[in-house]
């Protein structure tokens, strides 16, 4: 049994596993520096989950993602750094100051070439990114206002392909979201996201419990499925010649 409070355990262990699989570079340390420096909140995913998200961009052989909710750039980098050279990397966010500060991260990291930072409500980008990028995306992550994420999970439908992968972060909110009385805005955005991706047709997914350095919350992954289309069932009508 441990000494430790769970949260201080769950850091260590993160420390632990951050330096071996995911230690940080120049660019990803000034990231942190900067959006520090310039006040921004730390609500950006750890650097493990950074690092997750690399992974599962670079497992799914992404060439184009957009991600919802920028704050200063960190998951971005991250993200980015999974693409090609003539990848294509587009990220949502509402305030300007951050959208300044992750422009600044990206022209560090030499990603600004790759990842477009759109300014305003993500509701209000998303019908321009649509027409701007009739390509579908390959990967869609969802880390912004939690009241709309299951306006957002649709967006992600809409503009992704049959193969394409949906992560939608903070999903567990240690642990509010089996809360069902409606009353927080959050866990009704995240339990109506969850819900579409349980329900919808085009959609299989599952999600994850964490805890860690940013405390006890949990992930969704969702993968886009072909079209059901009614199949032709041969067999039924084949007679025996
Ligand atoms: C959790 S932070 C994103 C963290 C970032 N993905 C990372 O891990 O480095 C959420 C961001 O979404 C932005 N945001 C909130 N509401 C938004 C909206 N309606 N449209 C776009 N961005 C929004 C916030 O300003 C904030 O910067």
């Amino acid at each position: 049994m441990s000494e430790h409070a769970p949260e201080e355990q769950w850091t260590a262990v993160d420390d632990y596993l951050t330096g071996l699989l995911a230690p940080a570079d120049e660019a990803l340390t000034a990231a942190l520096a900067d959006s520090e420096a310039a006040g921004l909140p730390h609500i950006n995913v750890a650097p493990n989950q950074g690092k997750f998200l690399h992974l599962i961009a670079r497992i799914q052989g992404a060439r184009r993602i957009l991600e919802i909710g920028t704050l200063g750039g960190y998951s971005t980098i991250w993200l980015a750094r999974a693409l090609p050279a003539d990848g294509v990397l587009v990220t949502l966010e509402y305030d300007p100051r951050h959208a300044e500060v992750a422009r600044g991260n990206l022209a560090r990291a030499g990603l600004d070439k790759i990842a477009e930072v759109r300014v305003g409500p993500a509701l209000d980008s998303l019908p321009g990114i649509a027409a701007d990028h009739p390509e579908p995306f390959d990967l869609v992550f969802i880390d912004a206002d939690k009241a709309n994420n299951a306006h957002y999970v649709e967006w992600a439908l809409r503009l992704t392909r049959p193969g394409s992968v949906i992560v939608v972060d903070n999903v567990v909110r240690g642990g509010r979201v089996t809360d069902d009385s409606g009353t927080a805005p959050d866990i009704r955005g995240t339990r109506d996201a969850l819900r579409l991706i349980a329900d919808h047709p085009k959609l299989d997914g599952t999600a994850v419990q964490t805890v860690g350095v940013k405390g006890y919350d949990g992930f969704a992954l969702a993968r886009v499925l072909p079209d059901r289309r009614p199949s032709l069932d041969l067999t039924r009508h084949q007679t025996s010649w």
